[in-house]
């Protein structure tokens, strides 16, 4: 039986972590990588759409993972994403994730071509076996990646016995529920939707992956460990500031990181730079008024709920 305690839990999508040049900082990522320690999250998921890892090259997602390791290992669970869009890529990373140490490594299937399901399970297979004493979680994001993880595609997936959880991001919570049902006891599914998420908890999800706890980790805490305590009423009210949180972010016209970091910024004085072309920087005029007022709200739902 494999222990999926250390999947149980809010796990922060980390964020790509820049210097003022645009390069990626060691350094911001150590910060980034203690501050959310410091926040008592149960781990990190690393090299994601958070992580912006597909405007990266494979060696800036190395020295990333292992700037993170030094903080991270033994502390918090880490699972890295290690997709590119071509196998021989991905595989590098996964056994260069292996050899850090990480809890797990994580795939999207291969986007812009629509492979066939034979190719996709090849793809993460070839992958996982390039990491063969690592657990191996599959991201399902159809809305993004253009392919949805299928009941036979999962079947298919389940013979290879690495294969330890699914990151559900598919809006449908029942999904979450159809991998549980066939994943057995010791599989993990993780929620992704954080608008969601208190929906996730209640249909069975074991733990969290999300792109906007980093910014607001004490409300994702907490619906945590309400949930976990039955108490879904108490919950709800939180999920719904969160929310209006959310969409507020997202109707900037800078993409959604580059709002989270200078929310951040803010809020904890730690820098963690810009984004990366062609994801839209923070608009200084336009963004202006939704920015203090998201950070405002995150401000005030923290006094209250947590
Ligand atoms: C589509 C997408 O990126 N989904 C993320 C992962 O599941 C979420 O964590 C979102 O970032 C979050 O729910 C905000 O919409
Ligand atoms: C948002 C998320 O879960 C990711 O970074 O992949």
């Amino acid at each position: 039986m494999r222990d999926i305690t250390k999947y149980q839990g809010i796990i922060p999508a980390f964020y790509a972590c820049y210097a003022e040049d645009g390069c990626i900082s060691e350094k911001r990522t150590q910060i980034w990588a203690q501050y959310l320690l410091e926040k008592g999250v149960k781990g990190v998921y690393v090299g994601g759409s958070s992580g912006e890892c597909i405007y990266q090259s494979v060696e800036e997602r190395k020295r990333l993972l292992e700037a993170l390791m030094e903080v991270a290992k033994g502390k918090m669970t880490v699972i890295a994403h290690v997709a590119c869009n071509n196998t021989k890529d991905s595989c590098e990373l996964a056994a260069h994730a292996q050899k850090c140490g990480v809890d797990a490594i994580a795939s999207i299937p291969p986007i812009y071509f629509h492979l066939p399901e034979h190719s996709v399970a090849q793809y993460w297979n070839d992958i996982s076996a390039a990491a063969p004493d690592t657990d191996f979680i599959i991201y399902n994001i159809p809305q993004l990646a253009g392919t949805a993880l299928t009941m036979s595609l999962f079947h298919e997936m389940l013979k290879n016995p690495r294969v330890a959880g699914v990151k559900n991001s598919s809006m449908p919570i029942q999904d979450i529920q159809m991998f549980k049902m066939d994943g057995g006891k010791d599989f993990a599914v993780f929620n992704g939707p954080d608008e969601q998420l208190v929906g996730g908890l209640a249909i069975g999800a074991d733990g969290a992956i999300g792109g906007t706890y980093g910014v607001m980790p004490e409300l994702y805490l907490k619906i945590y460990e309400l949930c976990k305590n039955g108490e879904y009423e108490k919950a709800r009210p939180i999920q719904y500031a969160a929310d209006e949180i959310i969409y507020e972010i997202c109707s900037c016209r800078g993409n959604m990181y580059a709002v989270i970091k200078e929310i951040i910024r803010r809020r904890e004085g730690i820098d963690l730079g810009d984004v990366r072309k062609p994801l839209a920087s923070v608009d200084r005029k336009l963004d202006e008024a939704k920015i203090e007022s998201s950070l405002q709200k995150i401000r005030e739902a923290v006094a209250k709920f947590s």
